[in-house]
């Protein structure tokens, strides 16, 4: 595998201050990410994602583990490791407000070594690509907050480094800038031939452009999988089943025995029973119970699941014993 990140049973503690209690932010942490791969990093607010990505791009140091960059262990080699990551931590805050685009853009081109003659092109290319060239000589203090993001992403280009971390790209953004924003970092793994691992609270946005995901909860991995594996995973074991009647006493008690997450719901017109089954083999429970009154089943039905709802269900440790876990 051409991997061009690896994360190695990484920790990191704080202390708080006060209390001086410690707090492991990040608890063992391994993955590794490929080359030209969109890697969503997701996880609860504390969850541990932006004190991961401080120690992949050199901001932080881990108390243990190691991280290796394109072969190399950034503590033994932490100028030459570096040199393949950029990140854009807090978007329009590391911009220069009284500086137009344009001269943004040669700033961080000359700081990064960047040629003069190299440099002119490239600045060209990437004011077309994030469609900013007629704003080019605007100062960034006038830009709106979509431009200004869109600029801290064009600057982490500059670099010409193999890895782009973001976090956050896309907070506080309208859903148009938002939209435009998801497109290019698209095309900058396809064009560019980049690697991008980024952090996001919107599901959205993970669904739409990562084809893996790396679920944090609590400082360790709860989930190292594709995106469309969760969601089949999830999509396939949840289901609504519309019965002929309402089911007696009895039979609740038996699948709030058996059945942890179920709802059911019984009015004059219609009687539903919503149902996660941990195991596809569990059906044969549920019909087992029904049996017991000879309950009608009129209708099976798949629930249609989004990427939020299986975030969510892996967050609250309703995840089937079938995900994998992480090695
Ligand atoms: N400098 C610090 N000193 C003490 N504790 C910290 C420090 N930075 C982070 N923490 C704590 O470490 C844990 C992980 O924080 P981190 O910022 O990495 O989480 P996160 O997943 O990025 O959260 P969010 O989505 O809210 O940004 C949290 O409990 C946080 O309060």
């Amino acid at each position: 595998m051409d991997a061009v990140i690896e994360v190695n049973n990484i920790k990191k503690r704080y202390k708080k201050r006060k209390t001086k209690d410690i707090i492991h932010a990040v608890n063992n942490i391994s993955f590794t990410v490929k080359r030209g791969e969109i890697l969503g990093l997701l996880g609860p607010n504390g969850a541990g994602k932006t004190t991961t990505i401080k120690m992949i791009c050199g901001l932080l140091t881990p108390d243990e583990g190691s991280i290796i960059i394109n072969g190399m262990n950034i503590t033994d080699h932490r100028l030459k490791a570096l040199h393949h990551i950029s990140a854009v931590l807090e978007g329009n805050r590391n911009l220069y407000w009284r500086l137009t685009v344009k001269e943004n853009l040669e700033y961080f081109a000359g700081n990064r070594g960047v040629s003069r003659k190299k440099a002119a092109s490239l600045i060209n290319d990437l004011l077309e690509k994030f469609k900013l060239k007629d704003k080019e000589n605007e100062l960034v203090n006038r830009l709106s907050r979509g431009m200004q993001q869109k600029l801290a992403i064009a600057i982490s280009m500059l670099a010409e480094s193999d890895v782009i971390l973001l976090d956050e790209p896309t907070l506080g953004l309208d859903v148009e800038t938002g939209y435009e924003v998801r497109e290019i970092l698209k095309s900058i793994v396809q064009d560019y031939n980049r690697t991008i691992i980024i952090s996001s609270h919107d599901m959205d946005v993970i669904q739409d452009i990562c084809e893996r995901t790396v679920i944090i909860n609590q400082g360790t991995i709860v989930t190292d999988d594709k995106i469309e594996n969760l969601l089949k995973l999830f999509e396939i074991r949840s289901y609504t089943i519309t019965l002929g009647n309402a089911i007696s006493t009895k039979q609740k008690e038996l699948l709030t025995q058996k059945f942890s997450h179920h709802i059911y719901t019984s009015d004059s017109y219609v009687t539903t029973l919503e149902i996660d089954l941990a195991r596809s083999e569990h059906i044969y429970d549920l019909f087992n119970i029904l049996k017991l009154e000879a309950t009608p089943v009129e209708s099976i039905d798949r629930k249609t699941i989004d990427f939020e709802q299986v975030f969510m269900k892996i967050i609250k440790g309703e995840r089937s014993n079938a995900i994998a876990q992480p090695s």
